[in-house]
Order: C-alpha cells, then sequence, then structure tokens
C-alpha cells in the first residue's frame, strides 16, 4: 500500500474486485469517516493497453463529474511506482443487480425514484460530455437503501466540450448495450439512455427485453431491437410505463429521447 494513503487512511476489509481493482473499505484517520479505495496493481495491466487508458480515466472522469449526488464521488487519488488508489464514497447498501435478483419484479412506484435518480446522473454526465457506455444493474451502487450512484467509469469517455459527438468502439455489456453500438456504427450519448430503458423493463418485467443463449443470440436479437410487451409480465404496467420504454428503446437514434426528454416524461412526474 501506498505510504501516503496509508498516512490518511486505514485501509479495512475487502468489499469488492473488479477486473482492474480490489476495493476496500477504509475509514480517515482524521475524521473516522468511512469510505472505500478502490487500489489498482498497475503491474498487472500492460503500459501501453487500452486496460491501462481504462484506469487512468476513471479517476479523471470522476474529478470531472465530482459533486453530483447521484454519481460515486471521489475524494483523493495516491498514485506511486505500482499502484493508483483512488479514494471513493462508500457506497455500501445492496446494488441494484442483487436487489434485482433477490426481488425479481419491481413495482412501477418502486422503479421510478431509482430510474429518476439514474436520469438525473445521466443528464449530468451528458452535459459534462461524459458518455459511461456501461450502464447496467452491476454499476448501480447504493449509498442508504434508497440513494442511487452510478459507479465504474472505467468505459467511459470524454467527447468534446460539454458536446457529445459521435464516438466508435465496441463497449458495454450484452444485454444493456445499444444496437448502434454493436452494429459498429458511430454512436453518441443516447447509448446510455438505451441502457436506462433496458435496466427499467428488467425491473418492471423481471427478465431483459433482447434475450438469447449465448452471447451471438443476445447480440442478434439486441440489433432487431424488436420491443414487445410479454402479457405474463406486462399485464399491470401502465401504458405510460410501456410509452417510455419505447421511447427509450428506439433503434432509431434521432427518436430515441434524450435523458431530458425522459426527466420531462409523464411517467417522471
Ligand atoms: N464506492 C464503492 N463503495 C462500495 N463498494 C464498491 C464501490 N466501488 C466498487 N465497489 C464494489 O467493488 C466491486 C468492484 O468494483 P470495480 O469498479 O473495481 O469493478 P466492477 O464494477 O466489477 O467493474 P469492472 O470489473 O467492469 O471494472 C463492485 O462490484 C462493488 O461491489
Amino acid at each position: 500500500m501506498t505510504e501516503a494513503l496509508n498516512r490518511e487512511y486505514q485501509v479495512c476489509e475487502e468489499i469488492g474486485r473488479g477486473r482492474f481493482g480490489t476495493v476496500f473499505r477504509c475509514t480517515s484517520r482524521i475524521s473516522g469517516e468511512s469510505f472505500a479505495v478502490k487500489s489498482i496493481d498497475k503491474r498487472l495491466i500492460s503500459g501501453d493497453s487500452l486496460d491501462s487508458q481504462c484506469i487512468l480515466t476513471e479517476p479523471k472522469i470522476l474529478q470531472l463529474l465530482t459533486p453530483h449526488h447521484n454519481i460515486v464521488q471521489i475524494f483523493a487519488v495516491y498514485e506511486d511506482q505500482f499502484h493508483l488508489h483512488i479514494v471513493l464514497e462508500l457506497c455500501d447498501s445492496q446494488d441494484l443487480y442483487h436487489r434485482i435478483i433477490d426481488k425479481g419484479v419491481f413495482s412501477e412506484s418502486e422503479s421510478k425514484p431509482i430510474v429518476k435518480q439514474l436520469v438525473q446522473a445521466i443528464s449530468h454526465m451528458h452535459k459534462a460530455g461524459v458518455v459511461h457506455r456501461d450502464l447496467k444493474p452491476d454499476n448501480i451502487l447504493f449509498s442508504s437503501e434508497d440513494t442511487v450512484k452510478i459507479s465504474d467509469f472505467g468505459s467511459a469517455d470524454i467527447v468534446g466540450g460539454g458536446e457529445v459527438v459521435a464516438m466508435r468502439g465496441v463497449v458495454g455489456t450484452p444485454y444493456y448495450v445499444a444496437p448502434e453500438v454493436l452494429a459498429g456504427m458511430e454512436y453518441n450519448e443516447k447509448v446510455d439512455v438505451w441502457s436506462c430503458g433496458v435496466i427499467l423493463y428488467v425491473m418492471l418485467a423481471g427478465f431483459p427485453p433482447f434475450y438469447g443463449e449465448s452471447v451471438t443470440d443476445i447480440f442478434d436479437a439486441v440489433l432487431r431491437g424488436n420491443l414487445r410487451f410479454p402479457t405474463r409480465a406486462f399485464h399491470s404496467v401502465s401504458p405510460l410505463a410501456k410509452d417510455l420504454l419505447r421511447r427509450m428503446l428506439s433503434k432509431d437514434v434521432s427518436r430515441r429521447f434524450s435523458a431530458d426528454q425522459v426527466l420531462r416524461h409523464q411517467w417522471m412526474q
């Protein structure tokens, strides 16, 4: 562990592991307050790879976006020859992925406050020219029972000075990734609205809108983008919720809602 980190924080138990690092709970030696610290061993990542760009992108983007009530706050970065330590707001309430597994299905009134906070954070990101590109329930953390915090900006990118322009490159997770990304086309910030639409659908239905037995089948289903609302899962879902889902999951990017349009939709009121 980097000496400077140890001087300021007492590093405690491991709370998670990702592709690039291990996350520990830590406490400030001054205030006694708890935080999370994501520690990356730079020796495990080859110098000029895409992965090494990812680890440096995350603190840079978090610094750009902080503070926002629904984005994990960054407090400090410590770097030495071998390690990068990112001190973050501690989000120790169950993440959305595990909530979905435990609950199965959310009612509209249960999903609304979660999705609203999510879209408020997405709108803030997009205004700053940041596209997350990997929104999925595993990256939606909670700092308390009902406060959403978007995390894991390792796949995010900054595009233009607050102006989001066209991007390329396949980034994301099969069920949640937008069709234009898979098609290898240029894409923009609306890929995050698509992913958020998939998240809302999964919460209301208990299963994803575009499904397949293998990764290739999932990709094919996403590319077809044939949105259905099976009666067994949607019989009690309101027409307004379905209307919003259609607008968030529009294959035609120009017709797909922006984050601000989603926030203004009647279902959100
Ligand atoms: N601020 C935080 N507070 C509490 N737990 C966190 C925090 N950030 C991350 N974690 C936990 O640590 C785990 C690893 O997080 P990390 O961001 O390194 O990777 P990841 O989300 O699994 O994504 P990837 O491997 O795609 O980068 C997460 O699954 C989460 O459970």
